[in-house]
């Protein structure tokens, strides 16, 4: 480094200067700053080691939404599985932070961009993830959540069919609404208010859906649909508003636990690490109908409450029930039999292991004081222990 600074001055000699030379002085020390940031950005990063793979079997993969919570998780084990990985997100939800172990890697690319406007792009796989999907943030805007997953679909089916690439749509257990059938199997068409207000989010992706099909029947674009159920984790945002989130927040600070309603609602959570492997799966799969992906362990809203609390432990938080949410689905849990047997995927994630992991990072996030605390960890640091016994 040193003869990089060569012909700079004397740092010391600029502090001893007189006071009329100050503007020099603050032009040597800017001169310095940048010398600095530039040697800074020469240092190799300490990247995730990822596998070679070949010109055959590496892929061009387009991530949109990939910098959310589940995006950044697929974004980690494709990366991991040496693909070249691009990621499009308009940063609505979505936050460098989740990405930003792979900046500057030579097999990764991030594009600022709001998929409503066309993106020309050569990739072999999309899996387009690009949508708010949490109540409170799809609410919030709810045109621009339609508009995101009609638009923004039309716009990623219109990519693979012009570069022949296979397209995977995230859809979700919402497509069923409050739902009348017990667990629900993919054969279910559902009960959504069309003009409620979660009809943004649920409509949007039952336009998805059929837009989906429509390109595989009138254009051969070669389609795969995932209707993800409840999923929790390490960076879920802190503002997300959803249950997991919420109440692990409020156990840590001692604030109150609140439940919508009377909390005999039900919901089944799976880990993200398997959203992952069901997502990969179905990708790689030749299944086109829709797919479940989620986790058939079900709770009442209550017992999540109790147990989190139980988890975080040492907390002063009391639990408050609060007015019911409009139009909330009184009961949710996935009939995964379709995905055990076309994609051989179950999850295998336990509730509490992975939950302990979503507190512990929590926990982390809310120590931060600085930007420097970077949210750069191995990926595999985020897998439960039961998963890399697996
Ligand atoms: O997490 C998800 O994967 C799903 O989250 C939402 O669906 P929802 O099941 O309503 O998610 P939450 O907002 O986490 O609510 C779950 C239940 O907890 C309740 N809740 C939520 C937050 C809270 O602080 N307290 C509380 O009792 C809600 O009323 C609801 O009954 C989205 O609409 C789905 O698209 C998404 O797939």
């Amino acid at each position: 480094h040193g003869n990089y600074l060569d012909d700079l001055d004397e740092p010391s000699s600029m502090c001893t200067k007189p006071q009329s030379d100050d503007h020099s002085c603050d032009s040597k020390l800017l001169q310095l700053e940048d010398r600095i940031r530039d040697l800074e950005s020469r240092v190799p990063k300490n990247y995730p080691e990822v596998k070679f793979l070949t010109y055959k079997d590496r892929k061009r993969i387009l991530i949109t939404g990939g910098a959310g919570f589940v995006g950044s998780h697929l974004v980690d084990r494709l990366m991991l599985d040496g693909h070249e990985v691009s990621v499009a997100d308009n940063f609505f939800t979505g936050r460098k932070r989740n990405v930003e172990q792979w900046v500057g890697h030579e097999n990764f690319e991030l594009i600022n961009h709001d998929i409503v406007n066309p993106l020309y792009i050569e990739v072999d796989e999309v899996y387009h993830l690009a949508s708010p999907a949490s109540p409170p943030h799809y609410m919030y805007n709810p045109v621009k959540t339609i508009k995101t997953n009609t638009m923004g679909t039309i716009n990623m089916l219109g990519l693979g069919k012009r570069v022949g690439a296979k397209v995977l749509i995230a859809s979700t257990s919402e497509v069923y609404g409050d739902p009348e059938v017990h667990p629900q199997p993919e054969s279910y068409w559902g009960h959504v208010n069309p003009i409620g207000p979660r009809a943004c989010y649920d409509e949007g992706k039952r336009v998805a859906e059929a837009l989906g099909y429509a390109y595989a029947k009138q254009e051969n674009v070669d389609v795969r649909v995932a209707r993800i159920f409840n999923t929790y984790g390490p960076r879920m945002h802190m503002n997300d508003g959803r249950v997991v989130s919420n109440f692990i927040l409020q156990s840590l600070q001692n604030e109150t636990i609140t439940i919508y309603g009377s909390g005999k609602q039900t919901r089944s959570f799976q880990y993200v690490s398997d959203l992952v492997d069901g997502l990969i799966a179905l990708m790689n799969s030749n299944f086109t109908e829709p797919v479940n992906l989620g986790n058939p362990e079900e709770h009442t809203i209550e017992e999540f409450a109790y147990l989190i609390r139980d988890l975080v432990g040492n907390t002063n938080s009391e639990v408050e029930h609060l007015d019911p949410m409009e139009d909330d689905p009184q009961k949710r849990r996935p009939d995964i039999s379709r995905a055990q047997k076309v994609l051989k995927w179950k999850p295998v994630v336990p509730l509490k292991d992975g939950l302990q992991k979503t507190i512990e990072y929590f926990r982390k996030e809310l120590l931060r004081s600085s930007h420097s605390e970077r949210n750069i960890f191995h990926p595999h640091d985020l897998l439960p222990e039961s998963f890399n016994k697996k």
